[in-house]
């Protein structure tokens, strides 16, 4: 089985670089670091939302070219990661140098989910040495997980939870919160009939963060497209809301921590008290 150690990144291929950077920094208070170009690379911009160098990054390229990373403990790992996989019939690529340079990683291999979801796994992310402090007082605690669409939750849970080392801590009908440490999840697979992210999470010191971040979207016009709300599942409250080409963010506060390893599965019905426990009503079909 291959031991997920953390989530480390996103990558988003966008066609106005310049248009998700400012949203990354003036929406969600990510702070900017390192920015890419030729000769070496394609245009790419890393940010911040912890003492990592980078854990999002709008590249030029395909607003549908989602990646998501993870790390790995060792180089060994890596390598026996990539035997398996192949084992498994996954068509595995190792990153080139310039890309693991991009990626501010030590080594990475990159492979698809069998939903066709596009998973790296990587080796010492870099970190920065220096904490983060977001761009504006959003009370930011870090990127915190991803909901990946699944054309098939109950064949890509196998996945996950068989090759990869994750554990389902909560379902709602047939879609899995899957967990790789402690956090309640890190991994959200969410009925679809394509692959991609569908949203990214970060989570926030408290509640006051989330309702001035309500307050702020409405101000700038940003949609919010469900909450403020609670999940009964983590037991946080939530806020998601519209970003560039369509992506939907997450803030979120207050994520159950599952210490004991063998906690069984809970299941929730598919109903929106299984999304919402204060009755918040999504405006993202897929939800409904
Ligand atoms: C609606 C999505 C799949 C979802 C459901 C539950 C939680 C949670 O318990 O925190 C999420 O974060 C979600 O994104
Ligand atoms: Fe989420």
């Amino acid at each position: 089985m291959i031991a997920l150690k953390d989530i480390s990144y996103v990558r988003l291929g966008t066609r106005d670089l310049d248009g998700a950077c400012r949203y990354a920094n003036d929406i969600l208070g990510l702070r900017e670091g390192q920015r890419y170009g030729p000769p070496r690379h394609g245009r790419a911009v890393g940010f911040r939302s912890d003492a990592r160098e980078q854990t999002l990054v709008y590249f030029d390229g395909d607003p549908a070219d989602h990646t998501t990373g993870f790390e790995l403990s060792s180089m060994a790992e890596l390598q026996s990661a990539a035997a398996e996989l192949e084992r498994l019939g996954h068509a595995v690529r190792e990153g080139r140098p310039d890309e693991c340079e991009q990626r501010r990683v030590q080594a990475f291999i990159g492979f698809n989910d069998p939903s066709g979801n596009a998973i790296e796994l990587a080796v010492a992310p870099f970190h920065s040495g220096v904490r983060f402090f977001p761009t504006r007082d959003t009370g930011n605690t870090g990127f915190s997980h991803v909901g990946l669409r699944s054309t098939d939750p109950a064949r890509d849970e196998r996945f996950w939870t068989t090759v990869l080392s994750a554990k389902v801590s909560d379902r709602i009908g047939a879609a899995p919160l899957l967990r790789i440490d402690e956090v309640h999840h890190k991994i959200a697979l969410f009925p679809s009939a394509y692959a991609g992210v569908q949203h990214i999470n970060h989570q926030v010191a408290s509640i006051d963060d989330l309702m001035r971040a309500w307050y702020l979207l409405q101000s700038r016009g940003i949609r919010v497209v469900f909450g403020p709300g609670k999940h009964p599942t983590s037991g946080a409250m939530f806020l998601y809301f519209e970003g560039p080409d369509g992506m939907v963010y997450e803030f979120s506060s207050g994520v159950r921590m599952v210490t004991d390893p063998d906690a069984p599965p809970r299941q929730f019905p598919f109903h929106p008290t299984s999304f919402c426990m204060w009755g918040s009503v999504p405006d993202i079909p897929e939800f409904r």
